[in-house]
């Protein structure tokens, strides 16, 4: 069920909406992709020997992870983002996904044939009913933020969802995803508007159900050419940043909720990413802060963009890439959001994450 957005505490921390807003800000706010995670103790302490996604569905412990790292690293982390994941939409669109310890996600019956894909365009999806315990982890952990900081939605990007449920997992080859999209690009395309409805209705019952920013994950957009990017991803994450504020007003939310979308590796395709209504493009580690800005010229907010790597060296490596890194995306007082270019990995030291924070915070206000 939705819930009002209105009902939840007042935002204590608005720095990172107010820099969506394209607003002048006292530093750049800063969050971290997959911050709640293997990393932390505290993590393993909560999650114990529990499966993945029932993890994800357990509303009291997905929102105790979820706060673990807002609280870990007290007053450094500007957002949260609501524990769970990608794969959850080809869950809801009918298809079983097991995460399996230490290899990662596994589909047990992938889709290989033309009459398993049309098996899921014709599969009904009640995106209220399927991920009725998204939202109300959703509702829960903006209760018990408290305001602290604002909390984000997010959903997987069309093209990176089609290569995992065709795929079945982690791939480096990407035989069946590109195989569907050159023996059968227009079922191909029918799959992706498909996920893309489904993808927009699940954003915006996570904004009704309390989120506050929204990030979409193009996570495999690098794996198509420029060309293949723009008839199989960029229409469908187009129609994400057109459709989902519309969508929101049917659902009586009238104010703007921001949505970053980031397709890691994509970078032919930063120009024309810029020009869809989104409010921020996330970064790879791939790019020149500079280089970025200048293709931008100003259109929208920037994220990014270190790579997660840098964790794994001495302070005064960090101090340094960091200081590079504010200073290449301008200074850091107007359109810019601290992140990793990817996410964290199990190896991270934490106290090496707050190092990083804390610096972002000391040269990001100079
Ligand atoms: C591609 C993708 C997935 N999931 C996600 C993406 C897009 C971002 C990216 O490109 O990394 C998104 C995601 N996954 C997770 C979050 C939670 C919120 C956060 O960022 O803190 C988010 C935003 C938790 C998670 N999702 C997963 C974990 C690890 C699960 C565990 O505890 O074993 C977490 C904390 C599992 C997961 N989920 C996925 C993979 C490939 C894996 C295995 C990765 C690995 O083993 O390191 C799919």
């Amino acid at each position: 069920m939705s819930q009002n957005a209105t009902q939840f505490p007042p935002l204590k921390n608005d720095l990172l909406l107010r820099t969506l807003r394209g607003e002048q800000v006292e530093r750049p706010p800063c969050w971290i992709m997959r911050q709640a995670g293997r990393y932390l103790p505290e993590y393993h302490e909560v999650k114990g020997k529990r499966d993945f996604f029932e993890t994800c569905r357990n509303a009291e412990i997905a929102s105790e992870i979820t706060i673990q790292p807002i609280r870990h690293f007290k007053g450094l982390i500007d957002a949260a983002i609501i524990f769970s994941d990608i794969l959850v939409i080809p869950q809801a669109m009918g298809m079983k996904v097991e995460m399996i310890e230490g290899k990662g996600p596994s589909f047990p019956r992938p889709l290989r044939t033309v009459d398993e894909v049309q098996k899921v365009l014709d599969y009904q999806v009640d995106v209220l009913k399927e991920l009725d315990w998204a939202f109300k982890s959703i509702s829960l952990t903006r209760t018990k933020l408290d305001g602290e900081v604002p909390l984000f939605g997010f959903c997987g990007g069309p093209w990176t969802l089609l290569v995992y449920m065709s795929e079945g997992g982690g791939s480096h080859l990407f035989r069946f995803a590109k195989q569907w999209i050159n023996e059968h690009p227009d079922l191909s395309k029918k799959l992706l508007q498909k996920i893309t409805d489904v993808a927009v209705e699940f954003l915006c019952q996570q904004v009704a159900a309390g989120a506050q920013v929204l990030q979409v994950f193009e996570s495999w957009g690098g794996e198509l050419s420029s060309m293949d990017f723009d008839e199989f991803s960029l229409p469908y994450l187009k129609q994400i940043s057109e459709k989902v504020p519309k969508r929101l007003q049917g659902l009586g939310i009238n104010e703007h909720i921001p949505i970053i979308v980031f397709a890691k590796n994509s970078w032919y395709a930063l120009d024309k990413l810029c020009s869809l209504n989104f409010d921020a493009v996330s970064l790879d580690w791939s790019w020149d802060p500079k280089q970025a800005l200048a293709i931008n010229k100003g259109r929208v907010t920037l994220q990014g963009n270190l790579d997660p790597g840098v964790m794994y060296g001495s302070k005064e490596t960090i101090t340094k890439k960091v200081a590079y890194m504010i200073d290449r995306f301008g200074g850091g007082k107007k359109n810019y959001i601290v992140n990793f270019g990817h996410g964290t990995s199990p190896f991270m030291d934490p106290e090496q994450i707050r190092f990083f924070l804390q610096e972002c915070h000391r040269l990001g206000s100079k």
